[in-house]
């Protein structure tokens, strides 16, 4: 380790920390080791230095305030096998098409763009109740159509009315074999011993893999733009971004694939978090039944039983804020965030983040911190009623915010209004509509419990596939749902309807 660098784990020659770095979890491991090394540390991976950051200061000192020169992304062998010149906005180097890409994304989810999505919102979330009324079973899946068919409308005009069979399960399908070659150990360290490159293709199974799902992606997102081609030759616009996208070329300087990559990369970014989000949530409902009963007399007392929530009841709905920002805190999505890379030496106090570092900000060790929280391991919403931030009494709050799970910086989630009206509207729907109950096992009886400590390991957390049960609240309220879903249709129809591309 380099003098000046932060502490850390003690380094082997030639490879640092490389045969200790985590492969999944990393969130545990970086907590770990911020416990005995401090907020800031340093990991070397052979020459390479990684930086996770784990206090609410720290990530705004590097990450919001000095966000100029800490906003690259790492430059990744993998990528490089994927997409062309940083087309992929998420992983794109800091630079003028990341800038381009950036720009068209704000157009299209701003706080402002949002309040033109919600008619489509709305809609899905009525089919989403509707759904889980018919088949309760298939939880899963259809958070994610929801999901997914929000963007895919919005992004590029087209409605799913179901998972099996639609473009949305292939793109899910491609989206695992993505996470599955970037994974950290996914391919040999190529970025760190470049020799590697040269092995030939037949004894590099990621080589085989990346091109696979570089085919897979091409299919995909070209389709979805030279469908939204097709409808505009066709006359029969409907008025979504990739339309908007391709009459203002110039305005964006994209070229054609660089705009089908846009819109694929949204859809990938967008949907499998706003999901995952949603699953938690359904899971801290069914651990939590003293929770959801309050939030239920919450929801009645405001919404009353004749009618369904709408975005702006959120406002007056304290309790249920308190348990968003709480499912945010308790299981943040992605819990080390997206690594962002410096493009200059920084000081912060004594240390050296050198040019090149690449930092995580460990969002799991501060929301998961005692400096900050009561019994942190608790799922506690009451913690965001006795103050703002969910802090304890006394606690040193600087930089602390509860949106740190979608990043930070100029890099931050561009798509959190998107993803916050969505949660809103759904977790007040979903309360409003539902009871959430543990299955009962068909032998024994006995509730079937809900880990909530099983999850899978990588840059998104999903908890894993759990079993509930999904009842009604009344009937009155199922005749609702059914009533509402059909006054959704007509919004549907100004969508092309999906069956196969
Ligand atoms: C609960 C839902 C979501 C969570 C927790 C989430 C979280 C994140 C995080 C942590 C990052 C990295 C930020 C950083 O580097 O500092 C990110 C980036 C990004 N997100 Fe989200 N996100 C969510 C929903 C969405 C949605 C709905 C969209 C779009 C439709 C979206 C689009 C993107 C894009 C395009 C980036 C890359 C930004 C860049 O590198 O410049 N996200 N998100």
């Amino acid at each position: 380790r380099e003098r000046g660098l932060p502490p850390g784990p003690p380094t082997f020659p030639l490879i640092g920390n490389l045969h200790q770095f985590p492969t999944s979890f990393a969130h545990l491991k970086f907590t770990k080791w911020a416990q005995v090394y401090g907020d800031i540390i340093s990991v070397k991976l052979g020459p390479q230095t990684v930086i996770v950051l784990s206090s609410p200061r720290l990530v705004h000192e590097c990450i919001d305030l000095r966000s100029a020169t800490t906003s690259d992304r790492p430059s990744l062998h993998i990528a490089k096998l994927l997409y062309d010149d940083n087309e992929e906005i998420a992983i794109a180097r800091y630079g003028p098409t990341w800038k381009a890409l950036r720009r068209a994304a704000h157009d299209i989810l701003s706080h402002e763009a949002c309040m033109k999505h919600l008619p489509i919102q709305h809609a899905e979330a009525s089919q989403l109740m509707y759904d889980l009324l018919e088949r309760p079973k298939g939880l899963y899946t259809h958070i994610y159509r929801y999901s997914a068919s929000v963007i895919l409308s919005v992004v590029a005009g087209i409605h799913c009315p179901r998972f099996e069979g639609s473009i949305i399960e292939d793109f899910d399908s491609m989206i695992r074999q993505l996470e599955y070659i970037m994974r950290p150990g996914g391919s040999p360290p190529v970025d760190l011993i470049p020799l590697l490159k040269h092995i030939p293709s037949r004894w590099a199974l990621w080589k085989t893999k990346a091109r696979e799902v570089r085919a897979a992606q091409e299919k995909l997102f070209f389709g979805i733009l030279d469908h939204c081609v097709d409808r505009i030759k066709r006359d029969e616009r409907n008025d979504c971004f990739l339309e908007y996208v391709l009459d203002h070329q110039s305005r964006y300087g994209l070229d054609y694939r660089k705009m089908a990559y846009l819109g694929g990369t949204l859809l990938m970014a967008g949907s499998d978090t706003t999901a995952v989000f949603l699953r938690w949530f359904v899971a801290c409902m069914v651990t939590h039944p003293d929770v959801q009963m309050r939030a239920q007399q919450e929801i009645d007392e405001i919404i009353g039983l004749d009618r369904s929530p709408v975005l702006n009841n959120i406002e007056r709905l304290p309790y249920l804020r308190a348990i968003i920002n709480e499912v945010h805190r308790f299981r943040p999505v992605t819990p080390t965030a997206m690594p962002h890379t410096t493009t200059a030496d920084e000081r912060v106090g004594d240390f050296l983040i050198p040019k090149g570092a690449t930092i995580f900000m460990n969002v799991w060790a501060i929301y998961h911190h005692e400096d900050y929280f009561d019994n942190p391991e608790l799922f506690d919403p009451e913690r965001y009623m006795r103050s703002e931030l969910g802090a304890k009494p006394g606690a040193d709050t600087t930089g602390l915010r509860n949106d740190l799970g979608f990043g930070g910086g100029r890099r931050i989630c561009p798509g959190s209004n998107l993803a916050s009206n969505s949660i809103s509207l759904n977790t007040m729907n979903l309360l409003w509509a539902f009871r959430f109950l543990p299955r009962k096992d068909e032998v024994t009886g006995f509730p079937i419990p809900i880990d909530l400590n099983s999850y899978t390991g990588g840059l998104v957390v999903f908890p894993t596939p759990f079993q509930c049960e999904i009842i009604p609240r009344s009937e009155a309220k199922a005749d609702l749902i059914r009533e509402q879903f059909t006054a959704a249709l007509p919004t549907f129809e100004l969508f092309e309807q999906h069956t196969s591309l």
